[in-house]
């Protein structure tokens, strides 16, 4: 059988794939001048949305958790308790329309920009399938994707898992000897993604009853989804050295800062929380909980907070159930005021940045050209090896990654 095509070997280079010390402050001089970043113009055929799917109606509920879930010992319990969250929006959850309002967008922006790419929509864990999104890209003839993946960070849920079943779904479709996809960037630092954060804290502090005090009475949770501490740990390449939390934690602190300082609000207290945890309560996942970050609010003398959804990209569960229904209820038991910024969803500025994410990769732009808001970025176009590994599970293979 010929080779499959595992995507990882960047691509031969037909320029010098980074120029020295223009890429990435603080990493390494291997890491800078090395095959991390790939900087090489490539005329694709389609844009790949991947988003990560959910159920549309009651029935699919059961399925599609276990879809999510497969081979990763959530316990029942857990799947009982977020069962009961979609069931409670009629088994319906809101990522799909979601997703089909992003690809009409984004069809329509590069439609304005005169750029013939069409978008095909796959998703991890429901219909319509990376599969059915494959099938179709060959179908039309289309050999080369680049992949946007509906998650901006790294680790391993919110980057390799989307790169791992990118190599699955051309496994099962067996188009691996047709088909290549490349992704783009983790995308946190991007203008496009980070302007409908500082839009959302500025218009939410406006919003506040007038006389709450806005250094002293007001926090600011920015809240994402927890994570496993090991999956954390192994966000991002190791010889980074980012700390508690990995690159993960640290993407999220410099972009917090990044809203903070933009949206006028340099000196309101903010903090870094977590949702959304699951596995059994033995394993460590990071931490605090937004529940807990807010009753200790009310001692600290704080009247209001502002959460900031900064780790997703779209209005779906884990913000529907988790922030406005739980943690928007935690605020009122202990008498807080709260606002809930929102994700940027469809935003002008997002649907644009994601359209400048594949040109920059149509075009080879040299990293020193590349927007990116925080000092960690821009980011890489091709993961680092081990990057985002998931030690409980193992290794799998993986595209837009380099092989360890
Ligand atoms: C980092 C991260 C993101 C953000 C990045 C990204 O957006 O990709 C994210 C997004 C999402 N997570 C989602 C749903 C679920 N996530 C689960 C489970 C898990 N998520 C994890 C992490 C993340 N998840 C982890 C470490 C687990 C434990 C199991 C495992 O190790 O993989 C489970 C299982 C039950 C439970 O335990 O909650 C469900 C149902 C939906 C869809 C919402 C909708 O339907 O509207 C979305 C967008
Ligand atoms: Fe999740």
């Amino acid at each position: 059988m010929a080779a499959k095509n595992l995507g990882t070997k960047p691509r031969p280079a037909t320029s010098a794939p980074c120029a020295a010390g223009a890429v990435v402050p603080g990493a390494t001089p291997a890491a800078q001048s090395g095959d991390a970043h790939v900087e090489v113009p490539v005329a694709y055929d389609a844009i790949l949305l991947a988003g990560f799917g959910g159920p549309e109606g009651q029935d699919d509920v059961i399925p599609f958790l276990r879809n999510v879930t497969a081979g990763r010992g959530i316990p029942d319990e857990r799947l009982e308790e977020v069962a009961h969250h979609y069931r409670h929006f009629g088994g319906t959850s809101p990522i799909n329309q979601q997703n089909r309002d992003l690809k009409a967008a984004l069809e329509a922006e590069l439609a304005s920009r005169g750029i013939d790419l069409p978008v095909l929509w796959g998703n991890r864990n429901w219909d319509p399938y990376l599969n059915d999104a494959l099938r179709e890209a060959n179908e039309a003839g289309h050999r080369r994707l680049i992949a946007i993946a509906t998650s901006a960070y790294s680790s391993y849920s919110s980057c390799r898992q989307y790169r791992e079943d990118f190599a699955d779904a051309l496994e099962d479709t067996s188009l691996g000897d047709v088909i290549e996809i490349d992704k783009v960037r983790q995308f946190f630092d991007h203008p496009g993604f980070v302007t409908p954060f500082i839009e959302g804290v500025r218009d939410a502090l406006a919003e506040l009853p007038a006389d709450i005090d806005r250094l002293t009475e007001v926090e600011v949770l920015f809240a994402t989804h927890s994570i496993p501490s090991t999956d954390a740990a192994k966000s991002g390449p190791a010889e980074r050295g980012f700390g508690e939390g990995g690159a993960y934690a640290a993407q999220h602190r410099a972009v917090a800062e990044v809203v903070m300082r933009e949206a006028g609000a340099g000196d309101v207290p903010w903090q870094l929380v977590y949702q959304s945890r699951s596995g059994p309560p033995s394993m460590p996942w990071l931490e605090p909980d937004i529940n807990d970050a807010i009753e200790e609010l009310p001692a600290a003398g704080r009247k209001a907070i502002i959460i900031v959804p900064l780790g997703f990209v779209s209005d779906h569960m884990e913000v529907l159930w988790d922030l406005d229904n739980e943690a928007l209820e935690t605020a009122e038991e202990h008498g807080l005021v709260a606002v809930r910024v929102p994700t940027p969803g469809t935003h002008p500025a997002y649907v644009a940045g994601l359209v400048d994410l594949v040109l920059e990769r149509v075009n080879g732009t040299p990293a020193a050209e590349r927007p990116a808001v925080t000092e960690l970025g821009p980011w890489y176009d091709v993961c680092r090896p081990g990057c985002c590994e998931n030690v409980r599970l193992g290794f799998r293979p993986a595209l837009s990654g380099i092989a360890p």
